[in-house]
């Protein structure tokens, strides 16, 4: 990036080519002390703030956000015209599969993801092989992550080798730096042991993490339970397999006083189970994810239409990549679940970023694998709804950004000055095709491959470092 507007920044090319088509590339940016973001929209729900300004950063830290502030002589200018500037994107649930699986992604593979689809911090799930299940497993996360373009904590698991049955050491798992615990992949199989795990988080004010699932109604189904599965003669997980077990954790943490944050909320019956337990008073919060708010079930049978548009665009059927679990449900949920988000039944989006290779994602669809990878389709899934009306762009930074930092006690979530530079500045409409060549995610198993987007990250800080620029966007608007 070099040119009349940014003088003088080196970029240090440790460049990774992603392929054809855009070359996106991850830079070491040999750092320029001070950083002035310019002329973008500057969104902060955490100050209240949407206005077009100029964002100052130095040695490290949000010095600044105004029309005329004094930058120190020598800082870099970067040219956010028509672009967004927000606090850094946050994720609470994704799944790193490291150690055991990297072939599908790893503490980089994701991180990197994670930094070019525009997150400053990510929590990592412990179903990995082997599990984090110990102290010594989340320390050696931690210790592997550091240097990493993001933020990346640790989540432990709730029971010992994710069986359900036992106890892990939470205690242990805490001080060693997990944020939270969860069995996801399963629900904790014994309400004892779910029991403990909330009492123990009554205690320690930790959150337990909870998949909601009743293990024998969802077995062998690969599909919402519904007229599609019908259709399609393939064995479905009714919705009520979810509400089961979302109910029975919810009495457990009124039992218990114990903060229970719902994974990957998917149906309307389940938002008005959270929103009555929320008006009685149980510590619970809940998330959603972009896929289960903006794609239905139509989607396994090839038949891909965004909640709430009239366009079909066709694919697979049926198609494993819209294999997921909990499974995409019907229209009906997802904009009960839209509902949800926006009258704060529903905290927080994540993305539940859930990478799988192309050999576990055979087309029999009751051979493959569950889950979709979501960090660098999040932000443009959500801008649709923006591009909509049916969300504000200050509500959109507030649920993937603002509120999971606040809620999680990570860093981020807020452009105050004084505050740790995770910064991202997206362009809410650039143009893009979701193809494995332009993703950094290790896999690619999403059901959008092929499919156009608009929104993207153009820059991405961690901690005043610039972790992610796509160099075409920034050779664009640097000029020749
Ligand atoms: N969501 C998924 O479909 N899969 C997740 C597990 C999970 O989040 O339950 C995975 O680890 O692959
Ligand atoms: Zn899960
Ligand atoms: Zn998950």
């Amino acid at each position: 990036m070099r040119g009349p507007e940014n003088p003088g920044i080196v970029i240090e090319c440790g460049a990774r080519p992603l392929g054809s088509g855009r070359t996106q590339r991850l830079f070491s940016w040999a750092q320029s002390p001070a950083l002035l973001i310019r002329g973008g929209r500057v969104v902060d729900p955490s100050q209240g703030l949407d206005q077009t300004a100029d964002l100052l950063v130095i040695d490290g830290r949000v010095a600044g956000i105004g029309t005329e502030l004094a930058a120190p002589h020598g800082t870099a200018v970067f040219d956010a015209r028509d672009l967004v500037v927000a606090p850094g994107l946050v994720d609470v649930h994704v799944h790193l599969r490291d150690p055991g699986f990297p072939e599908k992604e790893t503490l980089e593979t994701g991180a990197v993801a994670a930094a070019t689809g525009g997150f400053t911090a990510i929590c990592c799930m412990p179903n990995t092989e082997p599990p984090l299940d110990t102290p010594e497993r989340v320390a050696d996360v931690i210790t592997r992550s550091r240097g990493l373009p993001v933020r990346v904590y640790p989540i432990g698991a709730i029971s010992r080798g994710r069986q359900g049955l036992e106890l892990a050491d939470l205690g242990g798992m805490a001080e060693a730096g997990a944020i939270g615990f969860s069995d996801d992949g399963d629900s904790t199989r014994d309400s004892r042991v779910m029991r403990a795990a909330l009492a123990w988080s009554a205690r320690s004010g930790r959150p337990i993490m909870a998949h909601c699932e009743d293990r024998a109604l969802a077995a062998g189904g690969v599909m919402h339970e519904g007229a599609v599965s019908r259709e399609l003669g393939l064995p479905g997980i009714p919705a009520a397999a979810e509400e089961i077990i979302l109910l029975r954790d919810l009495e457990l943490a009124r039992l218990t006083g114990g903060w229970l944050h719902v994974l990957h909320l998917t149906t309307a019956r389940g938002r008005r189970l959270v929103r009555a337990a929320k008006l009685e008073g149980v510590r619970v919060t809940a998330e959603v994810m972009p896929h289960h708010l903006l794609l239905t079930d139509e989607w396994v049978a090839g038949r891909r239409r965004f909640v709430g548009e009239d366009r079909v665009f066709t694919g697979p059927c049926p198609d494993p990549h819209a294999k997921v679990n909990p499974p995409l449900r019907t229209e009906a949920d997802a904009r009960d679940l839209l509902a949800g988000l926006r009258d704060g039944t529903i905290d927080i989006i994540a993305t539940d970023h859930a990478p799988h290779s192309e050999r576990d994602k055979p087309d029999d669809l009751t051979r493959a694998a569950f889950g979709m990878i979501g960090l660098e389709l999040a932000l443009p899934l959500m801008l649709r709804l923006v591009a909509r009306g049916e969300l504000s762009l200050p509500e959109l930074i507030d649920v993937l950004s603002t509120r999971p930092a606040a809620l999680f006690g990570l860093p981020g979530g807020t452009l105050r000055p004084g505050s740790p530079a995770d910064v991202v500045v997206f362009d809410p409409e650039a143009t893009w095709q979701v193809e494995r060549a332009t993703l950094a995610s290790r896999s690619c198993n999403t059901p959008l491959l092929g499919m156009e987007l608009h929104g993207q990250a153009v820059l991405t800080m961690v901690d005043g470092k610039v972790v992610y620029v796509d160099t075409d966007a920034v050779a664009w608007r640097a000029g020749p």
